[in-house]
């Protein structure tokens, strides 16, 4: 996947709207202000989910917002060279979402009051979800089997780098007042808890008819219908068009691709990069 990659400090990033000289500037440069919300994960954790429904938490449930503009430029990746350019712009609260590893996000972040919500997904059904994706997008080295991405995956050979080291890096900061770590198993089991847990951490009141109007119109298949969030505008530059974000949206995909043999190879790696860590942070059981 790596060979269409730019790189920057050892982490292989899309060719396309990222430069090393850009991520030098995002990490030492980009001022992180006290009100802003900023939305992490690994690509193919349910970032553009969490978005929506964040977006659609600020509006109150009102589906105008996210149903008009699109949903690169409602919460843009800071590390992107249109987002970078959209957010210095931005004027007051901003909503940013990211997939930079800890050690490349921006320097002011860790000294900010700013809110972060990391959204962490069973690595299995981030691989499955990344090798459907993936091969569709004109950016990246495509795999060419689910075997092929399997080796990538577990060696840490693909876009943002390792799994493991991202989410270690991240969950090094679960202890603080400012940081919510969120599973989409969670958010799929329960979604309205898991809206209700965002909107106190965000500081947020809704109506229940305002909490039931987020749910409706973050569900997989409003967004699945809503141009403005499900990719199509993007088709042709920058993905084939059998490419599509919103796939299957389940938990245990990875059950339907992995043999035994690789669900097994996975197992042992989970234990070996995470046992040391709180095993209540990982809700999906293998
Ligand atoms: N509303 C909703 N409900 C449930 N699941 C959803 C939803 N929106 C997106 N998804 C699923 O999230 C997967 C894409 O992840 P990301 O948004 O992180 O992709 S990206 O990295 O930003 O490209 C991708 O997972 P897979 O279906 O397993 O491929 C999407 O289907």
């Amino acid at each position: 996947m790596t060979g269409k990659c730019v790189w920057f400090e050892g982490i292989p990033f899309p060719s396309l709207d990222y430069s090393p000289e850009l991520l030098r500037e995002v990490q030492e440069s980009f001022l992180v202000k006290d009100e802003d919300v900023l939305l992490l994960t690994f690509p193919k954790s349910g970032t553009n989910w969490l978005i929506e429904t964040v977006c659609l938490i600020y509006s109150k449930g009102d589906p105008k917002w996210v149903q008009s503009e699109p949903i690169w430029d409602r919460c843009p990746w800071v590390e992107t060279k249109h987002g970078y350019e959209l957010l210095k712009e931005k004027e007051g609260p901003r909503l940013i979402s990211s997939h930079l590893p800890i050690q490349l996000f921006p320097k002011s972040f860790f000294k900010s009051k700013a809110k972060m919500i990391y959204l962490i997904r069973n690595p299995r059904d981030v691989l499955v979800s990344g090798y459907f994706f993936w091969r569709s997008a004109k950016f990246v080295k495509r795999p060419q089997s689910l075997e092929q991405y399997f080796e990538w995956f577990v060696e840490g050979n693909v876009v943002f780098g390792s799994w493991f080291d991202h989410a270690r890096g991240w969950m090094s900061m679960r202890d603080k007042e400012n940081f919510l770590i969120l599973s989409y198993e969670e958010m799929k089991w329960d979604t309205r808890s898991t809206v209700e847990k965002i909107c106190q951490f965000l500081g947020k009141k809704l109506e229940p008819e305002e909490l039931n109007s987020v749910l409706k119109n973050s569900s997989f298949q409003a967004m699945k219908e809503n141009s403005m969030s499900n990719y199509s505008l993007l088709k042709g530059q920058y993905f084939e068009e059998n490419g599509q974000l919103l796939r299957k949206g389940v938990t245990g995909d990875w059950r339907n691709y992995f043999t035994v043999a690789q669900a097994e190879t996975f197992d042992k790696l989970f234990q070996e990069k995470m046992a040391d860590l709180p095993q209540d942070l990982f809700l999906w059981k293998q």
